[in-house]
């Protein structure tokens, strides 16, 4: 080997190899889809900050957006339950097909899309209330007030969210009570007592602490089961920790989308290359 040549061997900032990740390739051509996006188009005011996006998010698997910052992470990740309806200056063109149906036609029911896609934020956001009626929230919204169905959901989502041994003692005590940790995995609980389809997750650990982002990770593994997880992260390593699949957005496109071995150890484009391996971003 020339000197050449080790300068031009990537030196991955994401020991993938080191994460005990299995190695198995996934094909994203055999997955079931979940959702589909068709030339997506995305302007606040003049600005275009998506352009054109194509791509399917396979089900029951944990798919993330890598990029660097104000490359649309987030604003492609709000369009999958319509959250950028809620700016003003935001126009959209294109088509994202749930279930064969275009989540952008006028007879869809948003407040139903929202219950489907449900999503967590950077900063946990529990609402003033009980551990109980913060979980119990969506439900009672939805004019369910049985005591014995509010239970059973309730137990049952904390639980799946991994904090009902945390809190099973202190159901009736205050959200605003527990950890930064402990409120992230409330609004998780919150978020799957209405048996969503789709869980989108912004930065959900960024904000915590390294053993508290342990447990949102195991969590995240543990849900894949039942949901199909979109997470945006600015931590690769995180990205290459939780993820099935990675996509790699720059400057408003998506570069580049596949398994995440694959991403990670051997990626086909030259930018995606130049940002895992921390050029740049
Ligand atoms: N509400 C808004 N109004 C106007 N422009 C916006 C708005 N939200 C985002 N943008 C712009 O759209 C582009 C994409 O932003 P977005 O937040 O989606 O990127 P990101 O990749 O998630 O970034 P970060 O990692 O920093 O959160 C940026 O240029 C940003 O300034």
């Amino acid at each position: 080997m020339t000197d050449q040549t080790i300068n031009e061997t990537p030196t991955h900032a994401v020991d993938i190899t080191a994460l005990g990740r299995d190695t198995e390739q996934r094909d994203l051509a055999k997955e079931e889809m979940c959702l589909e996006v068709k030339d997506l188009q995305l302007y606040y005011g003049e600005k275009r900050a998506l352009h054109g996006i194509n791509m399917q998010i396979p089900k029951n698997r944990v798919t993330a957006f890598i990029g660097p910052s104000g490359c649309g992470k987030s604003t492609l990740l709000r369009c999958f339950n319509r959250m950028n309806d809620l700016v003003d200056i935001c126009r959209i063109e294109g088509k994202i097909m749930l279930d064969n149906e275009n989540i952008y036609d006028r007879s869809v029911d948003v407040t139903e899309l929202r219950r489907r896609v449900g999503m967590v934020f950077q900063k946990p956001n529990p609402f003033p209330k009980s551990i109980y009626e913060n979980v119990a929230y969506g439900l009672r919204i939805q004019g369910i007030n049985n005591r014995r169905v509010l239970d059973e959901v309730v137990e049952q989502s904390l639980r799946g969210a991994a904090l009902w041994d945390e809190v099973k003692d202190r159901l009736h005590d205050s959200a605003l009570g527990m950890s930064g940790g402990q409120q992230q995995r409330l609004v998780i609980a919150r978020t799957i007592a209405v048996k969503p389809d789709v869980l989108l997750l912004d930065e959900p650990a960024s904000a915590l602490d390294p053993i508290s982002t342990l447990k949102i990770e195991e969590l995240i593994n543990e849900l894949k089961n039942e949901y199909t997880i979109v997470i945006v992260t600015h931590n690769m390593q995180q990205a290459a920790r939780v993820s099935d699949y990675t996509a790699f957005m720059y400057m408003g496109d998506l570069i580049e989308f596949g398994d995440t071995n694959q991403i990670f150890t051997n990626p086909g484009k030259k930018q995606t290359e130049d940002y895992i391996t921390g050029r740049y971003g």
